[in-house]
């Protein structure tokens, strides 16, 4: 739709949105499954303890429950995903429509986590969980293209904080890299929790050269991103919407910004943003209110992303679509974080510039050209022509 105060049609209509070219760098598997298919998986496994059985009333249980104010209760409610998540056949099909329903939402590219140490109960080895997933993702992608859609999916393997398995999560990141995997993150509950307590595994991913990304800043302050990246060396920030606590804005609208916002912003930090995450675990109030639009304005490295697509109720272009209401984003924006995010993606350089070149530039290009086409069909076979 072309509205009045952009006559470029440069503001994307949801329709738009959808079919704008997305980049996802932090999404989790076991927060993003269909309702139905846990319904079902609880039904095949005999797991007892879904609080409710009919698919919509469980979707709407989900995000009820997720909407707690607190990360801790937030991550409550994946016992649930995680207990039909422990077959090899279940972690097949949660990774194929995880990939299919990205793909039908416009992701082209994803890098999707899972902390393979929780898929081990019903007697699964580590590597097999990794197998399963990566068999899903391939089916996924296949299942895509055969709809007329592209995506590529790379998975990351997370490590949660409050275990001790870090060093043989990231050993098994290693070994699968190059065969699906692309990097590694630690996840969890942040307060008490610091990632220096597993730092084994990130100078031993340092020593391989392989990439990694932390959860950090999100239910936890400052230290919790100064650790992050100047003990650990992450690579990106999960979240790291807290990094605003190191950002003055004076009466006059200058902004000042602190020894460690300046190295984030300087050093070109990813920051993994997800608002409609950050609302439901009380770190941020609003969207008008989200650190992302400040961070955007001031250049950070900032990107729009989903984390849990079940319990938050949400998707790349349900998150745009907010942000377009919140901050008047417009194509350009879109195309902004978008490049951003493929610029921070784990797979080679060679890899994310012709994404960046050959998916995502054509994609908003061949959108931001479509309103050109619309005044033509609406002025055509006008006779008021003046003379
Ligand atoms: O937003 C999050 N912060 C910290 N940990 C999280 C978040 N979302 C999901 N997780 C946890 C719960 C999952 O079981 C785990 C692996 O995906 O990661
Ligand atoms: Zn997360």
């Amino acid at each position: 739709m072309t509205n009045q105060t952009d006559p470029t049609g440069n503001t994307p209509d949801p329709d738009q949105i959808h079919r704008a070219p997305k980049v996802l760098l932090h999404d989790h598997l076991d927060g993003g499954l269909r309702p139905g298919t846990i319904v079902e998986l609880a039904r095949d496994s005999g797991y007892t303890q879904l609080p409710e059985t009919d698919p919509d009333r469980l979707g709407h249980w989900f995000r009820e429950a997720a909407d707690s104010g607190s990360l801790e209760r937030y991550l409550e409610t994946f016992s649930h995903t995680v207990g039909v998540m422990q077959t090899r056949e279940a972690l097949v099909r949660v990774a194929a429509e995880c990939a299919e329903d990205l793909a039908a939402d416009g992701v082209v590219y994803a890098e999707v986590r899972y902390a393979p140490e929780q898929h081990l109960e019903a007697g699964l080895s580590l590597e097999e969980v990794v197998e399963a997933v990566n068999e899903g993702f391939r089916e996924g992608e296949r299942r895509a293209r055969t709809g007329g859609r592209r995506i590529r999916v790379g998975a990351l393997l997370t490590a949660m904080r409050h275990a001790a398995r870090a060093l043989e999560i990231a050993e098994l990141a290693n070994r699968y890299r190059d065969l699906g995997v692309v990097g590694f993150d630690i996840a969890g509950a942040e307060a008490g929790y610091p990632p220096t307590r597993h730092l084994d595994a990130f100078e031993y991913l340092k020593r391989e050269n392989n990439h990694f990304t932390i959860h950090a800043g999100e239910a936890f302050g400052l230290p919790s991103i100064w650790q992050a990246l100047q003990w650990c060396g992450a690579d990106r920030l999960g979240h790291g919407v807290r990094i605003i606590d190191d950002i003055q804005v004076h009466e006059d609208g200058s902004v000042k910004l602190g020894r460690l916002a300046s190295y984030v912003r300087d050093k070109r930090i990813p920051l993994e943003m997800c608002p409609s995450s950050n609302l439901q675990t009380g770190a941020a109030r609003s969207y008008a209110e989200h650190p992302i639009g400040l961070l955007r304005r001031l250049h950070f490295r900032a990107t729009v992303n989903t984390d849990n697509r079940l319990m938050s109720y949400t998707s790349m272009s349900r998150e745009f679509e907010h942000l377009v209401d919140a901050f008047g984003y417009t194509l350009d924006d879109m195309q902004w974080f978008s490049v951003n995010a493929m610029k921070s993606a784990f797979i080679p350089f060679d890899e994310r510039l012709a994404m960046i070149n050959d998916v995502i530039k054509p994609g908003y290009a061949e959108l931001k050209s479509e309103w050109l086409f619309r005044q033509t069909a609406s002025t055509s076979g006008s006779v008021d022509e003046p003379s």
